[in-house]
């Protein structure tokens, strides 16, 4: 047998949804940055969902569904208070409302194409209510309802806040959730898709998924970025702890990526986007601090940022707490797993690899007995 570690350049099966090819990312053929620059999240739902751009009018039919379904069932509220949500990580929370909510769902278990469907919209819509209801629970407040006449991002922000955001935090995060909505055949997503590969549900596909991103060598990275800026502190530290942690073999969080060898394509994005916010806020340190950790990776190590490095400033110029990040991770990649559940039951097959057995040769068993 011969065992490909990591998996690394196995193609393990057919997509239409995303490609990475060339260092270039596109979603249904629609480069990212021509998506980053132009559309709407809720436009990139749709297209991941049916492989086409919107018309105006099945855009907002898409739209009504999601502000039609953004409540959370009052059970999911009630459950937050019953465990030591202070000491919660938010991705497990995350992970464990996604199941919960499933138990709320009469259709769970329904495999016809078009329960599925609905099943996507519910909770898409319902993401966003989770996170932040999340939030403002373990701090003493009372959680927001969703409001019907804000959009995805505009919701998401509002939720967290309580206040209505300023249109350009709208814009970065709208923009924000647009590069992470989609990316082939990541952990997370090849996660996804082997569970419900067994004709499991959507909510198992899904609570299995967040599992999965919540590493820190997949979405956990961004927390874990802004954990390293916060350590680094000043400018002139960036310099000694980088080269530290180089000289000690430690990864630099942030850096490096199983596909693109020349850089990640929504880097530049989230780095335009991290220069803006930080002036504004009156903190360029972060943006400073992070081109210089960069310059120093890329020179020692040829490795680029990915898309998890400069997404950590933005959203912490956006007054995100810092454990909110890979949970907003979820929030967008949630319609990649989505669209990849959906492809996988139209064309299923388990997913079920072989290992190569390095264990001892046949034994003998020994009763306790007799055993030394
Ligand atoms: C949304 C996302 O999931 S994007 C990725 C987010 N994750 C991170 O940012 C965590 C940091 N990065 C990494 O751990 C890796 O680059 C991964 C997990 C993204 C890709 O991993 P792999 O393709 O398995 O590469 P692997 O970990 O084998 O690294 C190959 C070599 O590059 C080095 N390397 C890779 N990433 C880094 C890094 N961030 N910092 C320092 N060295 C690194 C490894 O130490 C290894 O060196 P060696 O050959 O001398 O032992
Ligand atoms: O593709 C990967 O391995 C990780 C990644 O960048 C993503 O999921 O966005």
């Amino acid at each position: 047998m011969t065992v490909t570690r990591g998996l690394e350049g196995v193609v393990a099966t057919t997509s239409s949804i995303s490609s990475i090819i060339d260092d270039t990312l596109t979603y249904v053929g629609y480069d990212i940055d021509d998506l980053a620059e132009n559309a709407s999240f809720e436009e990139v739902i749709y297209l991941l969902w049916h492989r086409k751009l919107p018309t105006q009018s099945q855009l907002e039919e898409l739209k009504n569904q999601l502000a039609e379904n953004a409540e959370l069932p009052k059970g999911v509220l009630e459950h937050f208070k019953m465990y030591p949500i202070d000491k919660v990580h938010p991705m497990a929370a995350l992970r464990t409302a996604v199941s919960l909510i499933g138990l709320y769902d009469e259709e769970a278990d329904l495999m016809e194409k078009e329960s599925n469907y609905q099943k996507a919209i519910r909770l898409q819509a319902k993401m966003p209510a989770i996170v932040t209801a999340f939030a403002r629970i373990r701090k003493g407040l009372e959680p927001i309802s969703p409001r019907k006449d804000l959009g995805f991002a505009a919701n998401f922000l509002y939720m967290l806040s309580g206040k209505e955001p300023e249109p350009i935090a709208i814009e970065a995060f709208d923009k924000a959730l647009v590069l992470h909505a989609d990316h082939e055949l990541n952990a997370s997503t090849f996660t996804a898709r082997v569970c419900v590969a067994t004709l499991s549900d959507v909510y198992s596909g899904i609570t299995a998924a967040i599992g999965a991103l919540k590493g820190p060598l997949h979405g956990g990275a961004n927390e874990a970025v802004m954990k390293m800026l916060s350590e680094i502190g000043t400018l002139e530290n960036v310099e000694p702890y980088v080269r530290g942690k180089l000289e000690n073999k430690e990864k630099i969080m942030g850096f490096g990526h199983r596909v693109y060898r020349k850089g990640d394509p929504r880097a530049k994005h989230l780095r335009d986007m991290s220069k803006k916010l930080t002036e504004l806020t009156g903190e360029p340190q972060w943006f400073e601090m992070s081109t210089k950790i960069e310059s120093i990776v890329t020179g020692e190590k040829n490795l680029p940022p990915n898309v998890d490095f400069y997404s950590a400033s933005v959203y912490h110029s956006l007054g995100i707490d810092h454990d909110l990040f890979t949970p907003i991770f979820a929030v967008s990649r949630v319609s990649g797993w989505l669209a990849h559940i959906l492809e996988q039951y139209e064309n299923n097959r388990l997913i079920r690899p072989r290992a190569d057995y390095t264990g001892p040769g046949m034994q003998k068993y020994v009763p306790i007995q007799q055993r030394g």
